[in-house]
């Protein structure tokens, strides 16, 4: 029976990877993927790992419709036998009621990756309606951690070095990355409620007298 499937995680826990792996071991078998992806770090139409793959894979712009672009695939004569849609939390929420078309109407499996949940906790809409169809969630079974050692459950957007809670909900952004404007990390719960990132907590360590304050 053919599935959507929702395999999510957090920030750079290994869900383009395992896209990619989904794809090398279906395609070793003579299987053809149709992929999709949204706004990946390494550019349009790209699907990209930080282990360093990378593969090329359709831009799905927000006027595009996913199921219609299946089926003129099919009717042109083009092999889909699966199709995997990467960063799907940024898709709306209607292109991921096409997806699910494609499973029942075309009878193909989709793949999706993507982060449930944004900078301030919220969902993702194309996360959220991935989680109301979806007939299968995965959680990635590499755990990013937080800084403290605890699994990392949550989001952070950093500016200027400093963790943030209010903005624009799509900033295309990295973990790690020293020196660029905008920055992301994954904390535990406990440390995002508190907005102490790896730096924050660093610097607390160097000041012990000062007891921390928190927003709530
Ligand atoms: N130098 C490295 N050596 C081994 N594993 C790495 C290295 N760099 C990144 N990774 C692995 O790649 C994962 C990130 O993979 P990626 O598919 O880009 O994540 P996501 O798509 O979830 O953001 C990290 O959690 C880590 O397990
Ligand atoms: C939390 C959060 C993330 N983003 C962006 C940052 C990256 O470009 C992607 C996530 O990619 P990954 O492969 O899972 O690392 O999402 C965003 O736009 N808004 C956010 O709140």
């Amino acid at each position: 029976m053919p599935e959507l499937v929702f395999f999510s995680g957090t920030m750079d826990c290994g869900k383009s990877t395992l896209a990619l792996q989904i794809g090398h071991n279906r395609s070793a078998r003579g299987l053809q993927g149709l992929i999709f992806t949204r706004d990946d770090r390494a550019g349009e139409g790209k699907l990209s790992s930080r282990l360093g793959l990378v593969t090329e894979a359709v831009e799905a712009r927000p006027e595009m419709d996913l199921y219609a672009y299946v089926v003129a695939e099919l009717s042109q004569g083009g092999k889909v036998d699966y199709v995997i849609v990467d960063e799907a939390q940024f898709l709306a929420a209607e292109q991921i009621d096409q997806l699910a078309r494609v499973v029942d109407d075309l009878e193909l499996d989709v793949f999706a990756f993507g982060i449930t949940t944004d900078f301030r906790t919220k969902l993702f809409p194309g996360s959220q309606r991935l989680i109301e169809l979806a007939d299968r969630i995965e959680t990635l079974q590499v755990e990013a951690m937080c800084w403290c050692g605890a699994r990392a459950t949550h989001n952070a957007r950093t500016v200027g070095g400093r963790m943030v809670v209010e903005g624009e909900q799509v900033v295309v952004g990295d973990v790690n990355g020293p020196g660029a404007e905008v920055g992301y990390e994954v904390l535990c719960r406990r440390h995002h409620r508190r907005r102490m990132t790896a730096a924050a907590a660093r610097a607390a360590a160097l000041s012990p007298d000062v007891l921390p304050v928190y927003a709530n």
